[in-house]
Formats: C-alpha cells, structure tokens, sequence
C-alpha cells in the first residue's frame, strides 16, 4: 500500500516532497522516491529503505523544481529490489516519472503488448513500469502537449489497465498529473494553498500529507478522475473513465491509513472507533456474562477500536504491550521469517497488566496470524488466567489483488478454517470476529458516505472480475515460499 504526493509550488518542493513522505511512510517501509522537473530537466532519486534513509543533503540538493512526485514502496509485484523504487522514468515522450498506489490485474497482457505493439521495453518486473510506459504511449499518440492532450491520453490507460490504482507523475513541459482508478480503490485527495500570490496544489494518498505541508483540503480525487495542474498552477479536472461503483479499499480503514486522515469524507479514527463499538456490542450480546477483566490493545493499529471496546463493555482500558518503536511494520515486511521475528522484537509485556487476569486482547485484524499467535503466548507467559481475542475486521480469507500483499490465501490463517480452528491454531481461550457488515456500516458512518466497498479479502468479491488461472499465476509468482526462492 504504497505511498504517493505530487506537489506544484512557488518555488523548489523537493523538501516539502521529503516532509510529506515521512508522514506517509507506514503506507511502505522498504524504498522510497523523489522526482522533481525543472525547465528541461527531470531528477530522480529513489532507492531501498525509509524516506530518512534513503535521502542525504546531497541527493536533496540536486532535486530541483517546482514540480515533484514522491513514493514510499511496500511491494505487490516484482521483487524488493532497488531498481524497483518508484518514481519509474521513460525518456520519450517528452520525459515522464511516475509513481503509483496498487496493483494491475493484467499486467502480463499489458507487457506483451506494450513490446509488440508500442515497441516499449519493460526493464523489471514492476506493474507499475508498465503502467508508465502505457501512458507513455497513449500520450506519445496525441498530437499536442496540454490537459486536454493529457485527458485523452488517460482515457486511454483506462481502457488498458485493470487494477487498483492512484497515480502521479510529471511531464516535463506540462506540470503535474494525477488520476484514479475507476473504481476509487485506492485514495488520492486534493489540496490547496496560497503561496507568493499563486495557487499550489497537492495531490497525495492521504491528508494528513496535505495538513503537515499545510495545504487546505479540497476534496477526493473522483474514481476516474484526471487532473492536471501546470507550473503556474493552473488547475484542469476531467472524468477519464465510465463511472462505475465507486468502491474503496476497505482495509484502508481497518489497518493502512493513519487515524488522522480523512479519506473519502470519512475519518479513519472515527471509523476505527465505531469499529469498537460494534464489536464491544457483538461481545456484550455473545456473553453478557463475561468475565474480562481488562480490554488490552495490540499496538499501534488496533488502539481506537480497543478503546472503545472498553468503553462498551465497562471494563478497565490497559496498554499492557510496549512497542519498539524503532521496528517497523510487520505486516508490510516481505518475508514470512522477517515478520514472525519482528513481532518479539516490536512488542513486549508489562506482566502485571497479565497477572491472574482475565485480558481481551484487541487487534485491528489477523491476517496471516503472525502477531496474534505469538503475542496470545506472550500474554500467557505473562500469567494471564485467561486469553481471549478479538479482531476488528472478520476473517481474513481471500487475496487481495488491488495493492495489498496477499497473493497466496493458503498463507492467511482463516483460509478454509472455522473460526475454532483458528482459535485453537492461535492458542486463544475464545476468538471473536467482526461481522462484515458490522464493519461496512462502522467505515460508512452515520452519515451513509461511502455505499459500497473493495472488501474482497474477507468476501472474495472482486469488483473488476479476474481471469481464469490469475491467483495461481501470483501465488506462484508471490508466495512467500516464491519470495524465498528467489532471494535465495
Ligand atoms: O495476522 P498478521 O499477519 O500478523 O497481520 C495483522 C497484524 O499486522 C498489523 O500490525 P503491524 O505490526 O504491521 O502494524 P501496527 O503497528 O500499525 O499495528 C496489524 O495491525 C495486525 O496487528
Ligand atoms: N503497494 C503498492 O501500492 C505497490 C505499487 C506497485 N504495485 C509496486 O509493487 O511497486
Ligand atoms: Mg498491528
């Protein structure tokens, strides 16, 4: 779930690029990316590790213009290596970068046509390669370089692509460009702000971006939207695609985005809470007699809902694990050995928030069941009486195909299991589920913003259709058994 921004300033915005990184960084840990245009020339710099790693004063200082994307990476196609940072670069036409959220569907397609019929080379593994070097052509087609141009070119990258995707990229010649799937799957949001009496924009993955850089909020990208904004900061919007149900990534809210940002009109914080309320209710119609003694979050992710859960079931609220705070994601880690060993690291117990309790541990999801497994045992050898589990969002049990890593749905604890089977396999004394719908309703909100969601992970419903023999094809490409092949 990578990161993305695109800024158009007064004046150079490579440090303004590098600030907003930062604080999109828990949407990937593992490269990171800046691209900035400058009269004729497009800079890049890009390579593996976190934005602070990756960027020195030497490399800022070479990043010129008033034109920039940026990326952070968590991979969901080819490998983890450096020549797979973003933002990608084709020289023709005119000079492009590009950096993407998400995932095509039919990149292998879209490969073999993009050497046989644009006679493009593809140098990696990377789908969003591909998608670069699409609108590279659809754009090489036009007649003239402008928004309208522009338009007509993403019009033409919608008709190819299939996938999740948020983009932006920079034309040398032309400013900034951005777009969404048409779908809406992935996030991108829209701000302004006033700078030397001109208008600038931002367009990045999540808000709270645009409130660090202090651009006001201006709206969503629409699903299918293009925009383009010139170095003077003009702005130009178009519908690219046909409309279709707009259907956002509903694990966004569960565990990517952070709690202060607004993504779709909704307030993830807020979401996350009424994801608490509704499972302490399902918990309190379940067992009216329980015997929990303290609510104990999984920490970072799940603190809103655990919160709550509290709130609702009247019991104690305890941080009973204390995070590293120097180890990153563990979910958003390539490797199964990596992650199952960074849970241990990340977390560790404070015994007497254990000791002879009754504890409800809380996470915002389980997905592979890396953490919980180990951390039901943490609390156990830290003399709780008894370990229950609740998760947020349900059952985990299909891929994700739209820019989550979860090719393989062997590797996802749920997969053809019952719940018991999962609680035994956990280690928990009870294990308790969101329902979907209960979730649905929780990221909706009162207010009914969002009607339908990608929430294909947990219903196996993909809304863009998926050929024949594609998760076999991923799980061989993607698996963690795959991965490890490969590094080996
Ligand atoms: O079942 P699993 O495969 O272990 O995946 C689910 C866990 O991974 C994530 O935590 P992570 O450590 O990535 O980040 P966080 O600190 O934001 O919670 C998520 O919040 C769950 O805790
Ligand atoms: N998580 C993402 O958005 C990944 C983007 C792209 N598919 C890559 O692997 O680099
Ligand atoms: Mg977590």
């Amino acid at each position: 779930m990578c990161g993305i921004l695109g800024i158009v300033g007064h004046n150079d915005v490579a440090a303004q690029l590098y600030d907003g990184l930062t604080v999109l960084q828990h949407r990937g840990e593992d490269a990171a990316g800046i691209a900035t245009a400058n009269g004729s020339k497009l800079r890049v710099h890009k390579g593996n590790g976190l934005v602070s790693e990756v960027f020195d004063a030497k490399a800022m200082a070479l990043l010129e213009g008033r034109v920039g994307i940026g990326h952070c990476r968590y991979p969901t196609a080819g490998s983890e290596g450096s020549d797979e940072a973003q933002p990608f670069y084709v020289n023709s036409p005119f000079g492009i970068a590009l950096a993407h959220n998400g995932n095509l569907i039919n990149t292998d397609a879209l490969r073999r046509e993009v050497f046989e019929q644009d006679r493009r080379n593809v140098n990696t593994e990377s789908d969003s390669e591909v998608l670069l070097n699409v609108f590279a052509h659809e754009l090489d087609t036009q007649k003239a370089l402008n928004p309208e141009a522009t338009f007509r070119a993403i019009e033409g990258v919608h008709k190819r692509c299939v996938g999740g995707f948020a983009v932006v990229a920079t034309v040398l010649g032309l400013g900034l460009v951005a777009f969404r799937d048409p779908n809406g799957i992935r996030p991108l949001v829209l701000g302004k702000r006033q700078g030397n009496g001109q208008d600038e924009y931002a367009v990045a993955s999540e808000s709270v971006a645009l409130d660090l850089l202090g651009f006001e909020r201006l709206r969503d990208v629409r699903p299918g939207e293009a925009i383009v904004i010139t170095p003077r900061g003009e702005l130009f919007t178009r519908q690219c695609a046909e409309p279709r149900m707009h259907t956002p990534c509903i694990f966004e809210y569960v565990y990517f985005a952070r709690p202060d940002s607004m993504m779709d009109e909704v307030s993830v914080h807020k979401a996350r809470m009424r994801m608490g309320q509704k499972l302490g209710e399902k918990i309190l119609r379940l067992r009216p007699d329980h015997d929990i003694d303290t609510v104990i979050p999984i920490p970072d992710t799940s603190r809103d809902a655990a919160l709550e859960i509290s709130n609702v079931l009247g019991v104690k609220y305890r941080e009973g694990f204390i995070k590293n705070r120097y180890v990153g994601r563990t979910f958003i880690m390539p490797g199964q050995g990596e992650r199952a060993k960074s849970v241990r690291r990340k977390l560790n117990p404070i015994p007497l928030e254990f000791r002879n309790r009754v504890v409800l541990l809380v996470d915002d999801s389980i997905v592979r069941g890396t953490t919980s497994k180990q951390i039901v045992q943490m609390a156990r050898d830290a003399g709780a009486r008894k370990v229950y589990l609740a998760s947020a969002a349900p059952p985990v049990r299909y891929p994700n195909v739209y820019g989550i890593d979860m090719p393989s749905a062997e590797e996802l604890v749920a997969h053809d299991r019952t719940d018991d089977e999962v609680q035994k396999l956990l280690g928990c004394d009870w294990l308790i589920y969101q329902d979907l719908s209960d979730l649905e309703e929780a990221v909706s909100g009162p207010k009914h913003n969002i009607e339908y969601f990608d929430s294909s992970c947990f219903n196996g419903e993909y809304v863009t259709g998926i050929e024949p023999g594609y998760f076999e094809r991923i799980k061989q490409l993607r698996s963690d058994e795959a991965k490890k092949t490969r590094r080996a």
